[in-house]
C-alpha cells in the first residue's frame, strides 16, 4: 500500500510506502528533486543530514540515483543534525557513515561540509566546547539567512527521539542554543553533539524518515501530537513544511 495523507490540522504531510526499500528510494528521489529545485531558485542549498540506519540508507540511494546529477553538489552546504562524540574514524560517527554513503561519490565542496567535531579534534574530550563551536557556526549563519537549512532530515527512534534529543533530556528542553552536548544518551554511543529544537525549527522543511513496526507507536504519538505521550518527534516543525516519510509498518498505528 502506498498512499499520501495530509494531517492538515498539524501542518504535516505523510507519505507511506509499502516497503523500506520503496521508502528510501522515494525519499532519495524527493531529496534530489528538492535540492535541485532549491538551487534553481537560490543558487545553493543547505541540508542537515542525520545518522541512523534509515537515514544512511537514503544517502546510499542518492549516491546511485539516476537523477543524482540534477544537483550541483559543490553548491550544497552539509550540516549534521547530530553526531556521536567519538574519534573521527570511529565507524559509529555519522560523519563517516554519510561520507561513505554519499559524500565520497559526489563532488562536494569541502569548505561547504560542516561535520560536528569529533572527540579527537581541536576540542579534545571537551564535548561542551565542541557543541558550542557548532552552535556558534549556526548562530553566525542565522544572522544572514532566514532558514538555517532548506531541509533538515531526521530519523525517529522507538522512544520518539530525533537527532540526539531524547525524551525528558535537558537537550530536548534547550530554549536558545542551536547545538548542545549530550551525555548518557540511552542510545549508544553515550556522548553526542546534537542540534536542538531552536535549530531544527529554523529549517524551511523538516523531513522525518523512519521504517519498521518498532517505530509505529512513536510515529502515531508524534503525527497526532498526542498530549498523553509527548515524544520529541512531535515537536519537529519546519518553517514552511513538515514531512513524514514512512513505510507501512511505521505508519501502522496512524
Ligand atoms: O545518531 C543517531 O543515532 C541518529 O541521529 C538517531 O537520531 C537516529 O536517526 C534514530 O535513532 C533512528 O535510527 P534508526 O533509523 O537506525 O532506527
Amino acid at each position: 500500500m502506498s498512499h499520501h495523507a495530509s494531517y492538515a490540522e498539524h501542518g504535516s504531510d505523510v507519505l507511506v510506502r509499502d516497503s523500506e526499500d520503496a521508502l528510501t528510494e522515494s525519499v532519495a528521489t524527493e531529496l534530489v528533486r528538492s535540492l535541485a529545485h532549491t538551487q534553481a531558485r537560490e543558487g545553493s542549498a543547505s541540508l542537515a543530514v542525520t545518522g541512523g540506519r534509515t537515514g544512511i540508507a537514503v544517502f546510499e540511494r542518492v549516491s546511485r540515483h539516476h537523477l543524482v546529477r540534477e544537483v550541483d553538489w559543490s553548491a550544497v552546504d552539509f550540516y549534521w543534525s547530530d553526531d556521536r562524540f567519538v574519534p573521527r574514524n570511529d565507524p559509529e560517527r555519522n560523519e563517516l557513515q554519510v561520507r561513505r554513503a554519499l559524500l565520497q561519490y559526489v563532488p562536494v565542496e569541502t569548505a561547504r561540509v560542516f561535520p560536528m567535531p569529533a572527540s579527537d579534534g581541536v576540542y579534545g574530550s571537551d564535548c561542551a566546547a565542541a557543541a558550542a563551536s557548532y552552535a556558534d557556526l549556526l548562530a553566525r549563519k542565522a544572522r544572514t539567512s532566514g532558514s538555517l537549512f532548506d531541509i533538515c532530515l531526521l530519523g525517529v527512534g522507538e522512544d520518539g527521539h530525533v537527532a540526539s534529543l531524547f525524551p525528558g533530556s535537558a537537550a530536548a528542553e534547550e530554549p536558545l542554543r542551536y547545538a548542545v552536548a549530550v551525555h548518557g544518551s540511552p542510545k549508544p554511543p553515550s556522548t553526542r553533539v546534537t542540534l536542538t529544537f531552536p535549530a531544527i525549527a529554523r529549517a524551511a522543511e523538516t523531513w522525518l524518515v523512519t521504517a519498521g513496526a518498532a517505530k509505529a507507536a512513536a510515529v502515531a504519538s508524534a503525527v497526532h501530537k498526542d498530549p498523553t505521550d509527548p515524544v520529541p518527534a512531535a515537536r519537529v516543525r519546519g518553517r514552511v513544511r513538515t514531512r513524514w516519510f514512512l513505510d507501512d509498518q511505521a505508519a501502522s498505528a496512524l
